[in-house]
């Protein structure tokens, strides 16, 4: 038996940092929505776990322990032939190997007939991957164990670029300076939604353009790009997203984006339910 599941990319609509805690890691107010673009996780049967990675985005990518699929499947305790399509950019603040992990629990969960593992050990293989086993438009709070199922995301027209630095969260999260900062304002509005989004904040970004800051030159060319209604880092960086008026603007935007730079990744995608 095989069983094959989507792993999409999350997106960090707004993600404020609201505090810190003892061991060091961040509080944080987010608004995700995931992708349809994203991995693809297999998994069959077998005697003891091996990994095969493959796509467009499989340079680099570890297939020993390193994997955070392999971790997965050693938290759930299901031994598999685990093959890995790659297709989001690493260390790119839209989830990959959270998402990864996420799609790997649910399909060794389905494989085995076995429960999910609990939310502590799903947390510690990454403050992202109990959100990335959600869908559809989620609040996260807390390091990422409280999380609030919202409303259906709406159908937004989206660009996600990554201008091909690899930007580690850790390194962000540290040269983050103001570390408690005011919440998203709650609750959010169904009229003015935009104006609303565009009001909050990603906390990382600023950290993140200091690391990287052809970050900036990202955000700049999707905010001058016709249509754009608004563009803001995603997670810890790179990856940019940008909300576009209507299917044109946004398919002209991604033509412009390909040819000014060519070495981005730049895909366009909608909001998964
Ligand atoms: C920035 C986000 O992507 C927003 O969704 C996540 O909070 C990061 O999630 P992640 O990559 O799964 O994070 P982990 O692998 O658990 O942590 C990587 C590192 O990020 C920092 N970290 C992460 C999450 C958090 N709430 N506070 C932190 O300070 C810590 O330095 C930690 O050592
Ligand atoms: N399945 C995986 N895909 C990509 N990288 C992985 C995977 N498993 C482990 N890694 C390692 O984790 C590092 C971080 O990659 P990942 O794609 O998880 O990024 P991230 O930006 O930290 O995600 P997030 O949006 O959760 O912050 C990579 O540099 C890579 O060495």
């Amino acid at each position: 038996m095989t069983v094959e599941e989507f792993a999409p990319a999350k997106i960090n609509l707004t993600l404020h940092v609201t505090g810190q805690r003892a061991d060091g890691y961040h509080l944080l107010d987010s608004l995700v929505i995931f992708a349809d673009v994203g991995d693809r996780v297999t998994v069959s049967s077998a005697e003891a776990t091996r990994l095969t990675v493959s796509g467009p985005r499989a340079a680099g990518v570890p297939t020993g322990d390193g994997n955070l699929v392999v971790r997965a499947a050693r938290a759930i305790g299901v031994d598999a032939d685990i093959h890995l399509e790659k297709h989001l950019p690493a260390a790119a603040g839209i989830g990959g190997g959270s998402s990864d992990a996420a799609a790997t629990l649910r399909a060794l969960s389905k494989l085995s007939g076995k429960p999910l593992p609990a939310m502590p050990e799903i947390l510690s293989l990454g403050a992202d991957v109990p959100l990335c086993l959600r869908r559809g438009m989620v609040r996260m709070e807390g390091i990422g164990e409280q999380l609030t199922d919202l409303d259906p995301a709406l159908p937004l027209r989206l660009l996600l670029v990554n201008p091909g630095v690899e930007v580690p969260t850790p390194l962000v999260f540290k040269a983050l300076r103001r570390k408690t900062n005011p919440p998203m304002d709650w609750p959010m509005p169904k009229e003015g939604w935009i104006e609303w989004l565009a009001a909050q904040r990603n906390d990382l970004e600023a950290p993140a353009i200091e690391a990287a800051p052809v970050i900036q030159t990202v955000l700049d060319a999707l905010r001058d790009s016709p249509g754009c209604q608004l563009a803001r880092m995603s997670g810890s960086g790179a990856t940019c997203f940008a909300i576009f008026k209507d299917a044109e603007s946004q398919k002209q935007a991604l033509e412009a984006i390909r040819v000014t730079h060519p070495d981005w990744w730049s895909v366009a995608c909608a909001a998964v339910a």
